[in-house]
């Protein structure tokens, strides 16, 4: 079976590969990530300066995925420029895709300005959906300044990049989001779902919030968002214009979940909480499963089911 992609007119020897946040902050990381089965790989998202980010307790897995209230931790752009710079676009078959998280639209368009003056094959993912930093109300809840902000980066940009999306749980937020994303021919894909911004968990025996940063407020990951992110991957992939691809992230803890997925329209799939928790080798085993699924049910490709969930 065949589990190439493509996203942004690159092609990825697997559908799977790392959420931006998990395994990806320091060089030694992206390593692990270029060593393992993955099809590909993304830094942390970047701001234009270093970020030590929120106090920890930051991350802490739950019975059904994970909280986390990093706070942006990260190198500052630059390292990522120059990871970026390094990387071996010739003989790495994996495409590198960079991640960019500015704390303002002039940070965003800095950043975005030095990646394309390098002019480097890598792939812009721009977060707009960062739900940790105080004080910051994250961008992709903001309809009107996220419009904005990609007239005004697009063109910057020029080669295809993508959007990494909060969730929505509303259908007119869906109708209003994919109405922008319409508009930016060069907006290539979205990626669907950043964390549920501001769960709460709660220690039953101490009485207290498992997290430090923000009172314990933080973002949910993992198997517990599972159906909320096949949701936001289906109502994108229905509303998008042809070419525009979804990328799909979101409970994948097994090849099971990695299939549905793509049954809702993903073009590819990133690994966040699973990631942190079993490490690199994930990607072998969720690979692995995943064929053994797509033999069972005699589909050849992903092009075989991609969108094709039935509706009753
Ligand atoms: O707190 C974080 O660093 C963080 N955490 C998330 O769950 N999503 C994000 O986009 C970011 Cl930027």
């Amino acid at each position: 079976v065949d589990l190439s992609t493509s996203i942004a007119g690159v092609s990825l020897p697997n559908l799977f590969f790392n959420a931006s946040g998990v395994w990806c902050q320091h060089e030694s990381e992206l390593k692990e990530l270029l060593n393992s089965e993955s099809g590909s790989l993304i830094t942390k998202s970047a701001t234009f300066e270093y970020r030590e980010g929120n106090p920890s307790p930051r991350y802490v897995p739950l019975p059904a995925g994970s909280i986390n209230s990093m706070g942006l931790p990260n190198e500052g752009y630059e390292y990522y420029l120059n990871y970026a710079k390094n990387y071996d676009y010739t003989n790495n078959v994996k495409p590198l895709f960079v991640s960019l998280s500015g704390l303002s639209l002039q940070d965003n368009v800095k950043m975005v300005e030095q990646f394309v003056a390098a002019d480097l094959p890598c792939i812009l993912e721009i977060n707009f959906s960062c739900p940790n930093v105080p004080g910051k109300p994250q961008l992709g809840y903001d309809m009107d300044a996220m419009e904005n902000a990609l007239k005004v980066l697009a063109p910057i940009v020029k080669k295809p990049f993508g959007i990494k999306l909060p969730p929505y749980f509303d259908i007119a937020h869906f109708d209003a989001v994919a109405a922008i994303v319409n508009k930016i021919d060069n907006l290539a894909f979205v990626t669907c779902v950043n964390s549920v911004g501001n769960g709460l968990a709660i220690d039953f025996e101490t009485e207290t919030a498992l997290i430090k940063p923000k009172d314990g407020f933080g973002g949910l990951g993992g198997a517990m968002i599972l159906n909320t992110a096949l949701a936001n991957v289906n109502a994108f992939h229905r509303r998008l214009n042809e070419g525009k691809k979804v990328i799909g992230v979101g409970g994948v803890t097994s090849g099971k979940e990695a299939f549905l997925h793509v049954l809702a329209g993903a073009s590819a799939v990133q690994i966040g909480t699973q990631l942190k928790e079993e490490g690199p080798v994930f990607f072998a085993r969720v690979k692995k499963e995943l064929e053994e699924i797509m033999q069972a049910k005699g589909y050849k490709s992903l092009d075989d089911f991609r969108g094709k969930v039935k509706t009753l």
